[in-house]
C-alpha cells in the first residue's frame, strides 16, 4: 500500500485536451504520491496515451494545472517534463537507439562534459556501470544496445530513471516487449524501485500485471477518470467490470 503523504509528487487538477472534436481528455483530477504504483486502463481510445503526453510535455494541454509537490509547472516539452516533474518515460518500443552502447543510451541528449568542449565519457561510463549493476543487469555499460535482450535493454530505459534521479517512472505497455518468462522480472522491478521511493504508472492491457504491482488503479473512460480503485481483494472480473460497463452499473 502506498504511504499517505502530505503532499503529492505531482497533482493533476482539471486537465483537457481536444483534437478538433475529440475531447481526448476531458477535466482530469488525479494525485500521485511518492513511493506508489498507479496502474492506468481503459478501452481502446479512452485517452490514456493522450493524458500521458500532457504529462511529458509532447503535446500541450488546452486546460489545467499540473503541480509538482505543491508548485504549478509549465510542461512546455519534453525536456520541461523531465526537468520540472522529473518524469522518465519508459516506452513500449523503448526508443533506444540500437547502434550505441548503452552508456551511449543512456546519456543521450544529456551528455556529462568536462570543461566546455568536451564529453566526460569515462564518468558516464562509470555511472552507467553503476547503475546497471543497482538494477542486477547483465549488461555492461559498452555493450551494444542492438545486442541485448528486450528484457536487458528495459533495464537500459530505466537505468536512465535512476540516472537522472527522476521521482516518476512512466511505463507503457512494458511487457510487450519481452518474453512471457521475463514478465515477473519487470514486475520485480517495478516494485523494486517503488522499494525505493519512485513512483510508477504502469500502463498495461495485461490486467493480472497492473493487479500484481499496482497500489491504486485508475479506470480511464472517454477521456475522463471513470474510477480510483485501491488494489485490495480486486480480480480480473472486478476491473473488466468497471473499465467497460457504463458508469453506475459496476458495483
Ligand atoms: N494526434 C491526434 N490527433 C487526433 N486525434 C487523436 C490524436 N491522438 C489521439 N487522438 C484521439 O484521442 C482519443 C484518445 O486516444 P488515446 O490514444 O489517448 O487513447 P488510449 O486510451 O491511449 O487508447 P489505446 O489503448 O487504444 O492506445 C481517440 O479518440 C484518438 O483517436
Amino acid at each position: 500500500m502506498a504511504v499517505a503523504h502530505d503532499t503529492p509528487l505531482l497533482s493533476i487538477r482539471g486537465l483537457s485536451k481536444a483534437f478538433g472534436p475529440v475531447q481526448a481528455v476531458n477535466n482530469v483530477n488525479l494525485d500521485i504520491y511518492s513511493g506508489e504504483v498507479v496502474g492506468l486502463v481503459g478501452d481502446n481510445a479512452a485517452g490514456k496515451s493522450t493524458f500521458l503526453s500532457l504529462l511529458t510535455g509532447y503535446n500541450q494541454r488546452d486546460a489545467g494545472e499540473i503541480f509538482y509537490k505543491g508548485e504549478p509547472k509549465q510542461v512546455a516539452s519534453p525536456r520541461a517534463s523531465r526537468n520540472l516533474l522529473k518524469i522518465e518515460m519508459v516506452y513500449q518500443n523503448l526508443s533506444l537507439a540500437p547502434d550505441l552502447t548503452v552508456w551511449q543510451n543512456m546519456f543521450l541528449g544529456e551528455e556529462k562534459t568536462k570543461g566546455r568542449w568536451f564529453n566526460n565519457r569515462s564518468a558516464m561510463i562509470a555511472d552507467a556501470d553503476r547503475v546497471l549493476s543497482e538494477l542486477n543487469a547483465r549488461a555492461r555499460a559498452s555493450d551494444l544496445v542492438g545486442t541485448l535482450s528486450g528484457g536487458e535493454q528495459q533495464l537500459v530505459a530505466i537505468g536512465r530513471a535512476l540516472l537522472f534521479d527522476r521521482e516518476l517512472i512512466i511505463m507503457d505497455e512494458p511487457t510487450a516487449a519481452i518474453s512471457v518468462a521475463k514478465i515477473s522480472d519487470v514486475l520485480k522491478l517495478i516494485l523494486q524501485l517503488k522499494e525505493r521511493g519512485k513512483s510508477v504508472i504502469l500502463v498495461s492491457h495485461r490486467l493480472e500485471d497492473i493487479l500484481t504491482v499496482a497500489d491504486r488503479i485508475v479506470v480511464f473512460s472517454h477521456g475522463a477518470v471513470k474510477t480510483i480503485l485501491t488494489n485490495q481483494n480486486l480480480d480480473i472480473t472486478d476491473l473488466v467490470k468497471e473499465m467497460f460497463e457504463p458508469r453506475g452499473a459496476a458495483k
